[in-house]
């Protein structure tokens, strides 16, 4: 075998004079006409004041390191070219590189964010994927939603990726005949039924989805909507009509889950009974890979088989196209087979919303650490979602303790991090994700800094001796860029896996992934600390590196003296060296 761990002595400046943390040489706004490319580098004047626009409106001031992006570059194709994600390539150069953000970040798309200009500033703001939730809304209408987020990734350079998110068969409320919310009072009797409602429909009444419904609750049962945001208590039942008295008020929105909860524990036998992936997911499922989404999340998954049976029927119908599986934590089922579902699944969603209603509300923190440490270990992506910055659905400040919550997962170390109601249909949907991303990169540094992070046992995760090299490079590499203080991890991969394996590791310094797909590319943008690059490969590396460099200088994202450490899929090797 001629696999080996190739090291090439640095030809410049030796490790020891390089800066601990490179000072930030940004550049703002360089106009640079690649050669080599179909189209040259552009920055359309509307998008750079916007971005400033942006930039002064919806940044916590005076803080620097979090600025808004401050240049926009279109993407540049070919043969020869490389693309890169406009946005993370304007926060590279606005926070240097060691200080760039690693945590992902994706936006729930609703009512508040479905336009282009709206999308487009997600994007600006630094949404790596964009969520479309099939519990609400027409095919139709996220079908709109998909192609205008396609669009912006064409026309303006994003790469942004699209996650589309089932339905699932749990019980839930209907709509609220047109209403956006409805509110409800202490002491106040609503009827839940599952009759369809006439228009104008009774007052207090809300539709529920289960058949058998009325049969199952009992007098005295518990009701939580939404995980217990409203809490009612079963008083009566009439026919099909369950009347209810509220226990808890607050807000009620369209499609709200539901569940019932009898002498202090849940009731989850008929839950247990109904299908993971109902027929409408099903025909849901059919349009994600019509539409050629880049992830399927399925909602209250209970065991590793629904996840094995929907990627071979994704396997058998999107020839070619990979799409992701993403498995979400948010029943009790989901945490007794837990290993096997991550194993099974392309990434795993801690879904704190539905997961809090199914156990103890003061177990979810433990449940949350558990998924992510056994997501890393295992190499899967791990997205903590829900509730995240939730008074920002009506204020334009979070809480302190919202703020504390998102840093909680980032030192956790959670692949990313998902607004739900805050983007769907909040007020001030980019202002939260301007939240989410200063308080990402500052804790981020932060901990990098005082290097408090424990170091993880990582188990290895492939069968194949082949794996267990690779995983052996990737964990040598990212060993050596720390102790090196390097500026740049490179790897250059084909499916993405070698890089996933660097990510894994979580380095101190940023990791430049190289791919040849598109798909491919826009995947890697769910995985801690990937700066993901479209680039056609050369079959040897020094002819990938000595491109990349010239690439990659000319466009003022590297620099000469800058050390890296590369490595590759296709050449087992691990190369330090300095850029020429
Ligand atoms: N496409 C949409 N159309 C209308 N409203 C939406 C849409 N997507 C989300 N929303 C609104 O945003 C709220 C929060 O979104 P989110 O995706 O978290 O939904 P959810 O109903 O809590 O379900 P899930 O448990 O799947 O997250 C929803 O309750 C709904 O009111
Ligand atoms: C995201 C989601 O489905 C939840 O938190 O319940
Ligand atoms: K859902
Ligand atoms: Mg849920």
């Amino acid at each position: 075998m001629s696999q080996s761990l190739q090291f090439i002595t640095p030809s410049r400046a030796p490790y020891f004079t390089l800066p601990k943390f490179p000072r930030r040489s940004c550049t703002l706004f360089p106009v640079i006409n690649l050669p080599n490319t179909k189209r040259s580098i552009t920055i359309t004047p509307s998008l750079s004041s916007f971005l400033h626009a942006t930039s002064s409106r919806s940044l916590p001031s005076g803080n620097s390191q979090t600025g808004a992006a401050g240049v926009v570059s279109a993407l540049s194709v070919g043969a020869t070219g490389i693309e890169v994600d406009a946005v993370t390539e304007a926060e590279l150069k606005e926070n240097g590189f060691r200080s760039t953000r690693r945590t992902k970040l994706i936006c729930t798309i609703g009512p508040a964010t479905c336009g282009f200009e709206q999308l487009e500033a997600l994007a600006v703001g630094g949404m790596n994927v964009a969520r479309i939730n099939m519990c609400h809304g027409s095919r139709e209408w996220h079908q709109t939603v998909i192609e205008r987020v396609r669009r912006l990734n064409d026309e303006k350079g994003f790469a942004v990726a699209i996650m589309m998110d089932t339905e699932g068969s749990e019980i839930h409320m209907g709509d609220l005949g047109g209403a956006a919310s409805a509110k409800t009072e202490d002491g106040e009797i609503w009827t839940f039924s599952v009759r369809a409602f006439g228009t104008p429909r009774p007052e207090r009444t809300i539709n529920v989805n289960y058949d058998g419904f009325a049969e199952d609750v009992k007098v005295g049962d518990e009701l939580l909507v939404d995980g217990g945001m409203v809490r009612f208590e079963v008083t009566e039942k009439i026919g099909p009509d369950v009347k209810c008295r509220c226990t808890d008020p607050g807000l009620l929105l369209p499609q709200a889950n539901l569940t019932l909860w009898r002498n202090g524990s849940l009731v989850s036998e008929r839950n247990a009974m109904l299908p993971t992936i109902s027929s409408k997911d099903w025909l849901d499922i059919d349009f994600g890979i019509a539409e050629g989404v880049d992830f399927i999340a399925i909602s209250f998954v209970k065991s590793a088989e629904v996840i094995n049976h929907l990627k071979s029927y994704i396997a058998a119908r999107a020839c070619g196209s990979e799409i992701a599986v993403i498995a979400k934590m948010e029943s009790v089922d989901s945490l007794k087979n837990l290993e096997e579902i991550i194993q099974a699944s392309d990434g795993a969603m801690v879904a704190r919303g539905d997961l809090g209603a199914q156990i103890p509300l003061e177990q979810v923190p433990s449940a949350q650490q558990n998924i992510v440490q056994l997501c890393r270990q295992l190499n899967k992506p791990v997205i903590v979602a829900s509730q995240l910055l939730e008074s920002m659905i009506e204020y334009p400040t979070p809480t302190r303790a919202e703020v504390a919550d998102v840093s909680e997962a980032v030192r956790q170390r959670a692949d990313a991090l998902m607004l739900s109601g805050e983007s769907a249909m909040g007020q001030y949907p980019e202002k939260a994700l301007a939240v989410l991303r200063s308080v990402t990169v500052r804790i981020e540094k932060w901990w990098r800094e005082e290097k408090c992070h424990e170091a993880m046992e990582l188990p290895d995760v492939g069968t194949l001796f082949a794996d267990s090299i690779s995983e052996e490079i990737c964990n040598s590499a990212a060993k050596i860029a720390n102790n090196l203080e390097a500026d740049a991890l490179f790897v250059y991969t084909k499916t993405g896996h070698m890089a996933s394996l660097l990510s894994r590791c979580r380095p101190d310094c940023p990791i430049f992934a190289f791919t040849t797909t598109t798909s491919v590319r826009r995947r890697l943008n769910l995985q801690w600390g990937l700066i993901p690059f479209r680039l056609s490969f050369y079959d040897n590396m020094d002819g990938n590196l000595n491109k990349t460099f010239s690439l990659l200088k000319a466009r003022g994202m590297i620099k000469s003296g800058d050390l890296v450490i590369a490595v590759s899929d296709m050449l087992q090797s691990i190369k330090v060296m300095n850029v020429p």
